[in-house]
């Protein structure tokens, strides 16, 4: 229980730790306006129930003298009006209260949410390469609603109910201590014993909850993602099924959770009940007098009245603290793993001379014992053109995202002029790269903010845009084919496109930029000849002021090449043209 609150008071900024411990205050007030209300109404009963007791009482008394009313009758009168009006005000605090604790709570999941997401997206490349992005998206969406609906909220609920359990506790023990006592230890025997008996199966079905949930998400993005290969493959039947699997899996333990959270209710209310009749037959037997009986059970009916769903909606506390702690572990782990610097650099790292990688050992993080390279060294001048061929699994493509810093080598060094690059001055090396990979990603957006990918639209240099485009070749596809031109909509991952046409508006995205060095990752695999032939035309004019490498299978796409370097089984071969 400690060790949930040091996470989630870990979770927390300081303005949000500042606004919980205000909070908290709120609801500790929220707690002595409710126990004043519950006591305003015991001189009602009292007065109402035998008159004689102003005399009796001095506080009574001096309140009648300070008052003055017409008679006794008034008094009563003024007494239950106050009592009313203090229930109001009580109950109109607790509305605000509560509105204060409702938008700090779904504040927090905004704010918990968007820094996840931003974390995840500081994290390198590697990191990617071994978590499933259904589960990220999990993680920033599903799981945040489980920490913050199922642990936070209820977290504040029952620090709320809490003190109003408390304050009530006090009250009836300034009355009667003993009832008191019985009261509570009554009420702390019942649902100590639920609990005890309920919460190692909320341990187990809030873990399985996240497993399952995890497999919804993923066999959902699956599915949608792979669509042509489901519907070829006649695959939507397996993916329906595992769909299917978890999240009846996930509805089952929620059910059980709310069942197992609520239904204590139920036992305690005719606990309560009897209790309350109990008390009056004790306290008839013992005064035998029913104007004494009245204002006690008017006191305990009342407090009962507000500490039973108070202390039911701080057993539903417990309970999904002990059901969410396996979504609170998640978040609170990825939230502090170390994040890379935020803002891109203002300043472009320009290659005036070489790039070179020396003495690379690299090998991915599933595979740490099979290095891809192990003892790479490679030149590449600046202002040339340079192929890279090699046969499929050698490492071309691992090549390039070393050379554009996505890969961080577990030995040697990459150097651009001689500065070698290092987390400090990645972002501004890869400013200076035009980047064109295997499979290019469109967003469903328009063909402008696709080429300038990233850009917002209010700020897209549409100049830029349609040089880029014509460099790639796709400006008059764009302009006579598409009938919104540059602004019609590509479709979920350009859907609405052919893989060549893709292709090229991937490299108008790497040229939207004018960048000094390019890297193209089989960047002309899927075009025809001819438009190949015209596209590597344009890239040749472009050479000369840019450094170009080129991984082709194709050895047409590499003729205007000054060099050809051939990745073979760890080794380098070069071929100058
Ligand atoms: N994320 C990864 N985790 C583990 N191994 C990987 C990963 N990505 C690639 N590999 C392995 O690294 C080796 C080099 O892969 P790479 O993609 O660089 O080859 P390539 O020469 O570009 O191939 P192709 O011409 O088919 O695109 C392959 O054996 C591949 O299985």
């Amino acid at each position: 229980m400690s060790n949930a609150l040091k996470k989630i008071w870990g979770i927390l900024t300081q303005t949000e730790r500042r606004k919980a411990v205000w909070m908290l205050l709120l609801v500790v007030l929220m707690a002595l306006a409710e126990t004043a209300s519950v006591l305003s109404i015991m001189p009602f009963l009292s007065v109402l129930g035998r008159p004689a007791i102003i005399q009796e009482v001095p506080a009574l008394l001096s309140l009648y003298q300070w008052l003055t009313p017409s008679d006794p009758r008034q008094f009563i009168f003024l007494l239950g009006m106050a009592s009313i009006a203090l229930v109001i005000a009580s109950s109109l605090f607790k509305a605000v209260t509560l509105h204060a604790l409702n938008r700090f709570v779904h504040l927090e999941r905004h704010s918990v949410s968007t820094r996840l997401l931003s974390h995840y997206l500081q994290q390198p490349y590697e990191f990617f390469l071994q978590r499933n992005p259904s589960i990220l998206t999990k993680n920033v969406l599903s799981e945040v609603d489980q920490l913050v609906f199922d642990l936070i909220q209820p977290l504040s609920q029952l620090v709320a109910q809490g003190a109003l359990v408390l304050a009530m506790t006090a009250l009836i023990f300034s009355y009667d201590p003993v009832t008191a006592l019985c009261i509570v230890i009554v009420l702390a025997i019942l649902y100590g014993a639920i609990y005890g008996l309920v919460r190692g199966r909320l341990d187990r079905i809030g873990r399985e909850r996240q497993t399952a949930d995890g497999q919804r998400y993923q066999s959902c993005n699956e599915a949608l993602s792979g669509i042509k290969d489901v519907k070829v493959t006649h695959a939507a039947s397996t993916y329906i099924g595992k769909f299917a699997a978890a999240s009846r899996l996930f509805s089952r333990h929620l059910a059980t959770n709310d069942t197992l959270s609520q239904s204590p209710l139920y036992i305690v209310e005719a606990t309560g009940y009897t209790g309350l009749i109990v008390i009056a037959l004790v306290l008839l037997h013992r005064t035998n007098d029913v104007a004494h009986v009245l204002p006690a059970l008017g006191l305990y009916g009342f407090a009962a009245y507000r500490m039973l769903p108070a202390a039911q909606i701080m057993y539903r506390g417990f309970a999904r603290l002990r059901y969410s702690s396996a979504a609170l572990d998640a978040i609170s782990e990825d939230l502090s793993l170390p994040a890379e610097p935020g803002a891109p650099p203002t300043q472009m790292l320009v290659l005036r001379q070489r790039i070179r990688l020396d003495h690379i050992r690299f090998a991915y993080p599933s595979t740490p014992d099979a290095p891809v390279f192990s003892d790479l060294t490679l030149q590449i001048d600046a202002n040339t053109s340079v192929g890279i061929i090699g046969r499929s699994g050698a490492g071309k493509s691992t090549l390039m995202d070393i050379l554009l810093g996505l890969l961080s080598p577990q030995d040697g060094t990459l150097s651009v002029d001689g500065q070698p690059i290092t987390a400090a001055n990645v972002m501004s090396w890869q400013q200076a790269i035009g980047y064109v990979p295997q499979h290019t990603y469109l967003s469903d957006t328009s063909v402008a903010e696709n080429i300038a990918f990233g850009v917002p639209r209010e700020h897209i240099d549409f100049a830029a845009v349609e040089r880029a485009a014509r460099a790639a070749q796709i400006h008059d596809f764009v302009t006579k084919e598409l009938q919104q031109g540059y602004s019609t909509l590509v479709g979920d991952r350009g859907v609405r496109l052919s893989g060549g046409q893709r292709q090229r508006l991937g490299i108008a995205r790497a040229l939207y930029r004018d960048p000094p060095v390019l890297l193209l990752d089989e960047a002309t695999s899927a075009l025809d000849s001819e438009t190949e032939e015209a596209l590597n035309e344009a890239i040749q004019n472009l050479s000369g002021n840019k450094t170009i490498i080129v991984i082709a299978h194709k050895t047409s796409s590499l003729q205007h090449c000054q060099k050809i370097i051939t990745v073979e089984g760890n080794a380098i071969l070069e071929k100058h043209q």
